[in-house]
């Protein structure tokens, strides 16, 4: 069998018997003649799929094994190999696994479920992961004394959406921040790995992101922390897909607030519909972020009941 061949198998078995299949799940008998479909392992998160998402994902299966080989061209089993993104194992022989497919519509949704479009950021986020060195950025120590008060992770939504919090208030040495972007962007990127291990892709797969900008003013606005804002938010809008189910940015001085109009031209307009700008002060941000999370979820510094950082 060629490779293709074995792929298409994997992805739509057509055989009429019980069997088990490679992925491990029994197929039911089809009905003389007709091929039988593959049973799909379902979650809260497939279930959400609409009939439309479905036959784009079925599309974009078949196209896996040429993305891996154009995502790693110097690899001799790129087709056939597995690779891990935020933690789901995806190869060609397990494309019908639920998380696999939560991940794969991620770039579907991303690109209004563009099966060549999506494809194309797929391969450019495997390859961006490995120029970057995602892995690396995971394992790299930063200097607490730089970077231990600039995110925090804490608590979740009503929905069980893990929430994140990016404290860029003026508060602490901007300049050591930003001063290196590399590094910072490194420590960004390890940040966001780490809020990704807490999706399990079955019953959540997205979380909540807060900037908190209390103190900043025009000055901490410098070439550096302008061009890591920049870095950062492209990296996210291009090889990070649907991963944000909001965003809120707090304690934003009001004369600041236009800024929010700079990052228009780097994002999606869906990605900025998720975003809101709340004003300053635990009530005002509280009555925002009370819709989302419960009080004792929250931070009370945001109008919650949690003693957290
Ligand atoms: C003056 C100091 C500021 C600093 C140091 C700063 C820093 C950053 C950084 C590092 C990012 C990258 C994305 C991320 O980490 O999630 C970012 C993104 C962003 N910032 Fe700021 N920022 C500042 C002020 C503001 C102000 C006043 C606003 C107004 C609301 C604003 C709105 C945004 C928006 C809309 C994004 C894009 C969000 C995204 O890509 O997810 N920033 N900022």
């Amino acid at each position: 069998m060629s490779e293709t061949e074995a792929t298409q198998a994997a992805v739509a078995p057509t055989d009429s018997e019980h069997r088990e299949t490679s992925y491990g799940v029994i197929q039911e008998s089809a009905p003389e003649g007709l091929a039988a479909e593959p049973i799909e392992p379902k979650t809260a998160l497939t279930d959400q799929f609409t009939p439309k998402e479905w036959d784009a994902l079925k599309a974009f299966r078949v196209e896996i094994p040429d993305a891996l080989a154009s995502a790693y061209p110097d690899k001799n089993n790129a087709k056939t190999a597995a690779v891990k993104l935020w933690g789901v194992t995806i190869e060609p022989s397990n494309l019908l696994d639920a998380k696999v497919s939560v991940v794969l519509m991620k770039f579907l949704r991303a690109r209004n479920l563009s099966v060549s479009e999506g494809k194309t950021m797929f391969i450019a986020t495997l390859r961006w992961r490995d120029q970057f060195n995602v892995e690396a950025a995971c394992k790299e120590a930063f200097p607490q004394d730089v970077f231990g008060q600039l995110g925090h992770i804490y608590g979740q939504d009503k929905a069980g959406r893990p929430v994140v919090y990016n404290v860029y208030g003026g508060n602490q040495d901007l300049k050591a921040v930003f001063g290196d972007i590399q590094r910072f962007l490194r420590w960004r990127v390890a940040f966001m790995e780490k809020s990704i291990e807490l999706l399990d892709f079955e019953t959540t797969d997205q979380m909540i992101q807060v900037h908190d900008y209390a103190g900043v003013s025009m000055t901490s606005r410098d070439t550096n922390s302008k061009n890591a804002a920049s870095e950062a938010s492209s990296i996210f809008s291009s090889h990070y897909p649907e991963l944000l189910h909001k965003k809120y940015f707090v304690n934003v001085p009001s004369y600041m607030t236009w800024i929010f109009w700079l990052f228009k031209p780097l994002m999606p307009s869906a990605t900025l519909a998720k975003m809101s700008v709340v004003g300053s002060g635990a009530s005002t941000i509280g009555k925002a972020l009370l819709a989302e999370v419960n009080a004792k979820q929250l931070p009370t510094r945001y109008g919650g009941e949690a003693e957290a950082f």
